[in-house]
């Protein structure tokens, strides 16, 4: 654990970048600083690996004063990625991610084989390893950034702003590409952004700060969201908080129905047995149960069988019990028919929500999360991460 104990950093022109700060960054997961420009991320992230020294207070990892320790030892501990990601221009993507090891003495070969293994793991092609930085796209190079800060395997990563250079769509899938190797590795990740969503997307954990390097609030993301401390976090939150908050629940306990789902190949007898009063629409399915589209019931029934070619779309289905709620919710408000598909980890349809089911989930969930959270007070127990249920999408 990094333990940041009452830390202030003042620069020699009398600047306060970060003012009396405490913060516990929990082992294994991923802690966000978040909060306008010249808030005192950056200094508060170099605080921790001496790239800047604290002017008062201490940092602890795993108990120990930083402070105590050679600087050379803290940052072998501690990967590091900025934005641009800071590649070596002169050297080769392999020789890049390969630094570490060699500084650590590690023989060429074996260098070498870990690089190209990390390249896999953050998925780039191996044949991309001769080349140079500049021959490589913006999301590319980050990439490589993530890639060498792990070649050492640190324990932690600290992070600064790794995805702010790359458009919107690079940055989810580099987004969603960091939550799944930290699933794997689990490292202790300090990451800092100044967009909350960001925030909101990657952290286990999150530190928003004001302008002064003052801490407002330090929550999970969906507390962050469902109380925020006052008024700088609400209005730094932005608008749509409801519904932001909805990607921490699980679609677990959705009640599903297979009423309406039929396979393409169903008898004249079958679909007329599914297409009750009840059901307007049908969900045509392949011989793998896989989804093709909504039929209208009242055209399906007594024709010659389904026709593939004539389906309504049937969107994006959600994964039941994976993705949130507000997965669930966006394929319902987005579906032809109103009614979101719910498919299993291999695709294939488990059954139908409709959107009156789904509100009565959201409001299901918002009564258990209150009872869990009033218990939770009554006992004095904080809130902590890994409370969700829900997969953190990157969508
Ligand atoms: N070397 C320095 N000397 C004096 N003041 C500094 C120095 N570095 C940073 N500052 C000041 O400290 C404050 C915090 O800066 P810092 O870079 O930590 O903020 P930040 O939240 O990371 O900002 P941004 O989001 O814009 O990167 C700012 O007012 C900045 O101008």
């Amino acid at each position: 654990m990094i333990r940041i104990e009452s830390v202030t950093k003042r620069y020699p022109d009398g600047t306060v970048a970060v003012d009396r700060l405490s913060l516990e960054i929990p082992d294994g997961s991923v802690t966000v600083l978040v909060g306008p420009s010249g808030c005192g991320k950056t200094t508060t992230l170099r605080m921790i690996n001496r790239m800047v020294e604290l002017s008062e207070g201490r940092i602890l990892l795993d108990g120990a004063d930083i402070t105590r320790q050679p600087v050379n030892t803290l940052r072998r501990s501690m990967g590091y990625v900025i934005q641009n990601a800071g590649l070596f221009q002169h050297r080769t993507i392999v020789d890049n991610i390969a630094t570490v090891p060699r500084m650590l003495g590690w023989d060429r070969g074996r260098a070498r084989t870990r690089a190209m293994d990390l390249m896999e793991r953050v998925g780039l092609d191996a044949g991309l390893a001769k080349r140079y930085p500049y021959q490589l796209s913006g999301g590319q190079q980050q990439r490589v950034g993530v890639a060498r800060a792990l070649a050492a395997d640190p324990p932690v990563l600290l992070m600064d702003e790794p995805f702010s250079a790359v458009d919107p769509i690079v940055r989810k899938t580099l987004q969603a590409e960091l939550l799944r190797i930290q699933e794997e590795l689990g490292k202790t990740i300090v990451f800092v952004t100044h967009d909350i969503d960001e925030a909101i997307r990657l952290g286990d954990m999150v530190a928003v700060m004001r302008t002064g390097g003052k801490l407002a609030q330090f929550a999970p993301p969906d507390e962050l969201l469902s109380a925020p401390a006052d008024e700088f976090v609400e209005d730094f939150l932005g608008a749509g908080r409801g519904v932001r908050r909805l990607s921490f629940f699980t679609s677990a306990g959705l009640e599903l129905t297979t009423d309406p789902v039929v396979a393409v190949d169903a008898s004249a007898a079958q679909i007329a047995e599914r297409a009750t009063d009840d059901v307007p629409y049908l969900l045509v399915t392949d011989a793998d149960g896989r989804p093709l589209g909504w039929a209208r019931a009242k055209d399906a029934v007594g024709g010659e069988g389904l026709d593939a070619a004539q389906l309504l779309s049937h969107g994006r289905p959600f994964e039941f019990g994976r993705d949130s709620l507000r997965d669930a919710l966006d394929c319902a408000v987005l579906s032809p028919t109103g009614w979101a598909v719910a498919v299993d980890g291999d695709g294939r349809v488990v059954g139908v929500a409709s959107q009156e089911t789904i509100a009565g989930a959201i409001r299901d969930a918002h009564a258990e999360r209150k009872g869990s959270a009033d218990r939770k007070a009554a006992a004095g127990a904080p809130g902590g991460p890994g409370a969700t249920g829900a997969r953190r999408t990157a969508r």
